[in-house]
């Protein structure tokens, strides 16, 4: 074990050497394949210029640039949802397939509160006890609003960079929230992990990962791509999901047996637009995979067999912020995002053998696990397909090593999602084109109704949590075993876990409900601001 110290020491070193590394690259590019399909990019003006720059001179660039704004999280989050109202009323295939609107319904919320009090259990590390749980205790402790998970902005704030992106399609401003950094601008610490390289697709490098790269030719030649060719004459949305004969569809249904069904749940459903409502977490997550039509199918993926198409669209603005030195940068929702959004992916280079300790630096901090050891269901439906023998023995053989997307020098927002033990994003593995490691999308979807201005995050897993925090877990929540009621929450159980998220939660929607209230759906004021985006932020002062 390494001391403080020692840790400290450590993480310099990891930065130098991450510097060092980054100036080694051989114009990154080049070496690269792409994997996913390009999403409209529109790029800022400082854009080329800002790629083009070393770490350091891209964290000096920000210092300079940096802005003291104003800001009412209230009338943020009205515009928010004005936005997003407006953005899914002039998208056709939104408007006639998709509902911007709280889950709701009896059954979908018991499942819900059920699912988030399994989750902290596991988070936790009490998933063995889920097992017998016959535990009728209700109670909710009184101080339980002591831990709403909301995150309301100081009014000063410093706007550290107004697009994340430096896309124009898809804004994402980062905001410092430190009350030290507000009042020490010229010294103001821009970390590394601000500074990385945006992209909205999965990679692989090809000197790196020659057999993933291999597979990734292969699956373009004839039968070892999975497309179908269902299409719609008119143009309109086409019904893949639940169409037999649609061999993407095909392929779904029979990831979605993979599920470990239990206590007579239903299986989760992968589809476009209808919520992906969990019905147990005890199995976990790489159960949790779907197939998804693609650009390559008669559909072209405007389909209902698509789970990429929502967090394609960007719908939901969000923001990155930084209120703790701790936990670094997280990630909260500007609007409400409906239960079972498949919010955003998580998007990075696809590496496997890189992550072993020595072979590259470590980026396990960021990396995410895509594919296992021993991933039998997967292997045997590999074999039920028509691959050529040549095609199959290869991802046979990569479904029998684990892979990683590691987003640390070229990553998305995904990456700077927290870890909470009371978290309400869950992991999905979609799988699109074909059945390699390097054809798997990792999307974060919503366990529940999130309301605006509520920080998005994850459960990064027993493993990390326990091997990778600098100290304790800082998530802040109820069911955090680090926190000052873990006594109580270390003995509840899925009910009495479930009740408390679901206080939480009544709380949280009241609240955002008051703050909606004013904004009538159908007002002139939407109309008039079709076209822009929320003005998130107003400048009252510069640096
Ligand atoms: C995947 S990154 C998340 C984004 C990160 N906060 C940043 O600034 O880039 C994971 C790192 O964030 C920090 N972190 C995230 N959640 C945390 C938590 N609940 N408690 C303590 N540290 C946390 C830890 O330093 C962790 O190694």
């Amino acid at each position: 074990m390494l001391s403080a110290k020692e840790k400290q020491e450590d993480l310099k070193k990891q930065a130098r050497l991450l510097e060092e590394w980054n100036k080694r690259m051989p114009v990154p590019i080049q070496s690269k394949v792409f994997i996913s399909k390009d999403l409209p990019f529109e790029p800022e003006d400082d854009f080329f210029a800002y790629n083009q720059m070393e770490y350091s001179e891209r964290r000096k660039m920000i210092a300079k640039n940096l802005k003291i704004v104003s800001r009412d999280d209230n009338s943020t989050h009205l515009k928010a949802h004005r936005l997003v109202k407006t953005s899914v009323k002039r998208d056709s295939q939104l408007a006639k397939n998709w509902k911007f609107r709280l889950v709701d319904d009896p059954d979908s919320i018991a499942k819900m509160f059920r699912v988030l009090g399994q989750r902290s259990m596991i988070s936790q590390n009490r998933e063995e006890e889920l097992n017998n749980d016959k535990d009728q205790d209700e109670t909710v402790p009184e101080n339980i609003l002591d831990y709403l998970p909301t995150y309301r902005s100081p009014e000063k704030r410093i706007l550290l960079m107004k697009n994340l992106t430096f896309n124009k399609k898809n804004p994402i401003p980062v905001y410092c929230d430190l009350p030290f950094d507000l009042k020490n601008l010229e010294n103001i610490n821009i970390p590394n992990a601000l500074v990385f390289d945006y992209t909205d697709i999965n990679f692989i490098n090809q000197f790196t990962e020659p057999n993933l790269t291999r597979a990734l030719d292969m699956s373009k030649e004839g039968d070892n791509t999975i497309k179908c060719t269902c299409h719609d004459e008119n143009g309109e949305t086409v019904p893949c999901y639940d169409n037999v004969s649609c061999p993407c569809y095909r392929v779904n249904q029979v990831m979605r047996s993979f599920q470990e069904k239990r206590n007579n749940c239903s299986y989760t459903e992968f589809s476009s637009f209808k919520p992906i409502l969990f019905t147990g977490t005890h199995s976990h997550f790489y159960r949790h995979v779907g197939f998804a039509c693609s650009e390559l199918c008669g559909c072209k993926g405007n389909c209902t067999n698509n789970a990429l198409l929502l967090p394609n669209k960007r719908l939901f603005p969000i923001e990155v912020f930084r209120n703790n030195e701790i936990l670094g940068f997280g990630v909260r929702t500007l609007s409400m995002i409906p239960a079972g959004t498949p919010v955003m992916e998580f998007t990075g280079e696809i590496v496997g053998d890189q992550l072993t300790p020595g072979a590259h630096w470590d980026n396990g901090d960021y990396a995410y696990q895509i594919s296992y050891r021993d991933d039998e269901q997967l292997r045997n439906l590999i074999k039920k397909l028509n691959f050529t023998p040549e095609y199959e023995k290869l991802i046979v053989k990569l479904s029998q090593k684990k892979y990683y997307i590691d987003p640390k020098v070229q990553g998305n927002v995904g990456r700077m999602a927290c870890h909470s033990c009371a978290s309400n994003l869950e992991w999905v593995r979609v799988f699109q084109k074909s059945l390699s490691p390097a054809h798997v999308h990792l999307v974060m979807v919503s366990m529940v109704n999130i309301t605006a201005g509520t920080p998005l995050t994850i459960d990064y897993g027993a493993t990390y949590t326990k091997q990778r925090f600098e100290s304790a877990c800082m998530c802040g929540s109820f069911a955090c075993l680090n926190g000052p009621d873990a006594a109580t929450y270390s003995k509840a159980m899925t009910l009495k876990l479930s009740m408390c998220h679901k206080t939480l939660y009544d709380a949280q929607i009241k609240e955002w409900r008051q703050v909606i209230k004013p904004a009538p759906i159908e007002s002139n004021n939407e109309a008039n601001n079709e076209n822009n985006l929320p003005e998130i932020v107003e400048i009252t002062e510069k640096s």
